[in-house]
């Protein structure tokens, strides 16, 4: 079990939890001494060479183990680690009960060891994706999207001299150059087409059998959202997109680290000829709402070779699956007026 952590002199101040919390992580980026404290009684979330460690609970869902940074310390010593290992952690915010959280990525040590260490198994991200049911599922995406940040960055793109990160690995300078990197992501608009009465879906041949999903696409640069969302729904199924309105936003792992943002939109329903730009999509397709309906019910098939009877859908963390489940109700609300 873990011991909350005492969020130092801000609660009585700010009044709010939320704002001590905001407010106590982002001191934790510049204030190295305050950040060694709350590495002591830290959370940490486990990855092997990207890979999260995941167990299952007696329920049968899956999520990351609860590790305080100090059993890990204990469990890297054991398995030949030293201590520099453990400075590799990065900060990835702090919980509602005041856990301060971190990731590591323990790929030099043996997998196999930490896992039977540790309990669970460092599961494939991809796969992990959809295994993890519950709120840990953005957590793990982050912790994976920084560890990947920093494993790919560190020389910097002028000098070509290594870069050095920060103890809480919230950015890596070039002492060189003094250019200090900060974590990036790919701005990604992500939009569910409807004609009023059906929504359209697309598949890539990259995504698993029988899995349909909105449309989604890179912004280019220097594009509006609004331009890269009109862009994209010509390019992949040749319509024009009449209304567009936001829903929400998320940030995506895949394919390194991207930020998806969330939209509806209409077409007329006299022009809703789909032409698909198979260099792009391998299908895409209107869907009623009844059918829609039974995919949101259709567990994904897990295992290679066992493809779901009919088509299925992202899984619920991912933006798709609101952006679809918020268009069900949207019809049905609709149809009861
Ligand atoms: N969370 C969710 O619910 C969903 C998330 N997504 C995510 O949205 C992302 C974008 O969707 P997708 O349809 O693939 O995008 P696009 O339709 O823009 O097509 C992808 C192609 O765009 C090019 N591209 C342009 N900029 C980038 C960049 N910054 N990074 C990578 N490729 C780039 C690449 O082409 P080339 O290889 O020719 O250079 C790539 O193959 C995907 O990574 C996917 O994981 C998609 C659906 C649902
Ligand atoms: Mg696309």
């Amino acid at each position: 079990m873990l011991r909350p952590l005492k969020i130092p002199h801000l609660s009585a101040r700010c009044g709010s939890n939320f704002v001590s919390r905001m407010r106590y992580v982002n001191r934790l980026k510049v204030d190295d001494e305050a950040l060694a404290a709350a590495l002591e009684n830290g959370h940490m979330l486990l990855f092997h060479r990207l890979s999260p460690l995941l167990q299952r609970t007696p329920q049968g869902s899956f999520r990351p183990p609860t590790l305080i940074t100090t059993d890990v310390q204990s469990i890297l010593e054991k398995l030949g680690s030293d201590r520099t290992l453990m400075k590799k952690s990065i900060l990835l915010g702090c919980s509602e009960q005041n856990q301060v959280q971190f990731c590591l990525d323990v790929g030099e040590l043996h997998q196999a060891a930490v896992e039977e260490e540790c309990g669970g198994k460092f599961i494939s991200l991809k796969k992990a994706f959809f295994l993890l049911t519950g709120p840990e599922a953005p957590l793990v995406a982050k912790g994976r999207a920084l560890l990947r940040w920093h494993q790919t960055n560190s020389f910097c793109s002028a000098t070509g001299e290594p870069t050095q990160r920060n103890p809480a690995g919230s950015q890596r300078v070039c002492n060189s150059s003094g250019i200090v990197y900060y974590p990036t992501m790919s701005p990604v608009v992500i939009v569910l087409v409807s004609d009023g009465k059906r929504c359209l879906l697309g598949r890539q041949s990259s995504f698993p059998q029988g899995m349909y999903s909105a449309l989604a696409g890179f912004c280019d640069m220097g594009e509006t959202v609004e331009e890269t969302l009109s862009r994209e729904v010509a390019e992949e199924v040749g319509l024009e997109v009449l209304n567009v309105s936001y829903s929400s936003s998320q940030h995506w792992p895949f394919p390194h680290s991207s930020f998806m943002m969330g939209f509806h939109a209409s077409v007329s329903p006299t022009y809703t000829q789909v032409s698909v730009d198979h260099t792009e999509l391998e299908d895409a397709r209107w869907f009623s709402l009844e059918e829609i309906t039974s995919a949101l019910q259709v567990k994904a098939p897990l295992s290679r070779g066992k493809p779901a009877a009919g088509f299925w859908l992202p899984p619920k963390h991912a933006i798709a699956n609101h952006l679809i489940t918020e268009w069900t109700h949207r019809q049905r609300a609709q149809s009861t007026i």
